[in-house]
């Protein structure tokens, strides 16, 4: 049960080289525990530094698993520092009282401006004459090179990322299709395709922007493939589960597939200083990128600033606006009050215990915020009390049976 903290004794554990304006956005709220890490960890080292961490902010490749999460008893809230959630068990994260926060749009430019490079480069048989350059060759000829001017695009996932690669597309005359499971405003000329097999019969680059679901996972096989127009090029910046890099590799090697840029991919290094394996690393004809789509100084840095902010917030104040996994409150300031997060499993007569543990202490509720979703409920309530009636409150809370967290704000 994790209760109230001066922000000097709350440890912030920053890993995979989180920017540095995150530590200073936690700096000038006023916390000063942060230990940061360059690379990501995992096993017990991991389990180790989280069980002392109450604020644990990680990128795409530190795996919070519901084990981990179950070792990691202080942890108050978890900060993705890039969109991508898919590596944190989000469910146990919440069953355990943990918000999960990201930053939705803050990289979303970087992958779009590398997915159009690439695209062009793809189109140009930049890669092959590249590398036989790096051979000492010279294969200076047009043969299969291509403006990227009149040709299509085909967009699938039509979201932060898709949108402002269709819009750059256009800008360079492409025309753009897309396909979405929701139904999406098209923006500039942008018109979605009838259907996935649509797009992919008339896109000559195919570039793929879904979430990791379990329906975007292995998305794209073989069929997926085969239904590409001949020698069209596919782009896959989202994630690795999302391509059967097999079946890709297969279709590389037929022709039926021109050329492939791809960033993310099914295993990838813990850090850079472990090995890059994949079957893509023969063919002349692909663009591999170590998952950089994001990884720009620009987006990095507003990215640090974005998700310490939240996670300050949270802290500070106990607003959950924008959690990913959780019920969203936004709260105002609680100057002349004491405020009491408490946070429990959403079965019927939580609320009742609550407000009986203030109504048994004789103190007036100045105010009550309460959110929840099917599992988890969220009660903030500001009180007219001392600290110590505050932190006896607190402890009143933490006896209700269904109590996840409870914590005082300092
Ligand atoms: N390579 C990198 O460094 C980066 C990779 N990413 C990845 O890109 C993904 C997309 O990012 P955003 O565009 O910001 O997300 P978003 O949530 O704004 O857009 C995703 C779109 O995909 C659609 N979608 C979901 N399932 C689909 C399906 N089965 N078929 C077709 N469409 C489907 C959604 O309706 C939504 O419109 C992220 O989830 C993340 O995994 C994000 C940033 C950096
Ligand atoms: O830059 C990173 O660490 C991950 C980027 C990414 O894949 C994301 O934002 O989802």
């Amino acid at each position: 049960m994790k209760t109230s903290y001066p922000r000097k004794d709350i440890h912030v554990l920053l890993l995979e080289g989180v920017s540095p304006s995150a530590v200073d956005a936690f700096r000038s709220a006023g916390y000063s525990s942060i230990e940061t890490h360059a690379g990501s960890l995992s096993g017990d080292a991991l389990r180790e530094r989280i069980a002392g961490a109450h604020i644990v902010g990680i990128r795409s490749r530190t795996q919070l698993t519901a084990d981990v999460l179950a070792e990691a008893r202080r942890l108050m809230a978890v900060g993705c520092f890039c969109i991508g959630t898919n590596q944190v068990d989000l469910e146990a994260a919440a069953r355990a009282g943990v918000p999960v926060f990201n930053a939705p749009y803050s990289n979303t430019r970087s992958v779009a401006e590398l997915v159009i490079a690439e695209i062009i480069m793809l189109m140009r048989g930049v890669p092959a004459r590249h590398a036989a350059c790096l051979r000492g060759g010279w294969l200076k000829s047009a043969a299969g090179s291509r403006e990227v001017r009149g040709k299509t695009l085909g967009i699938v996932g039509y979201g932060h990322i898709g949108t402002q690669v269709g819009l750059l597309a256009e800008g360079l005359g492409m025309r753009v299709l897309f396909h979405d499971i929701e139904a999406k405003l098209s923006l500039g000329n942008a018109r979605a395709a009838a259907g996935l097999d649509d797009l992919l019969a008339r896109a000559d680059a195919v570039t793929l922007h879904v979430p990791e679901t379990p329906a975007t996972r292995m998305m794209f096989g073989a069929a997926e493939l085969a239904a590409m127009k001949p020698g069209a090029h596919l782009v896959n910046a989202s994630r690795g589960t999302v391509v059967d890099i097999d079946a890709l590799a297969a279709a590389l090697d037929s022709g039926h597939v021109g050329g492939a840029a791809i960033d993310v991919f099914p295993v990838e290094p813990k850090g850079n200083d472990d090995a890059f394996a994949s079957p893509l690393t023969r063919f002349d004809n692909v663009i591999l990128t170590p998952h950089v789509g994001g990884s720009t100084l620009e987006a990095q840095d507003n990215i640090g600033t974005e998700v310490a902010s939240k996670l300050v917030r949270y802290s500070d104040n106990g607003s959950t606006l924008s959690a990913v996994n959780f019920p969203e409150v936004t709260l105002p300031g609680h100057e002349g009050s004491q405020r009491i997060l408490h946070i429990h499993r959403n079965v019927p007569g939580v609320l009742s215990r609550v407000n009986e543990v203030f109504s048994q202490a004789g103190l007036n509720i100045d105010g009550q915020y309460l959110r929840t979703d099917a599992n988890v409920g969220y009660v903030v309530i500001d009180v007219g009390a001392t600290p110590e009636q505050a932190v006896a409150l607190k402890a009143g809370l933490a006896a209700i049976p269904e109590t996840l967290r409870a914590r005082v704000l300092y």
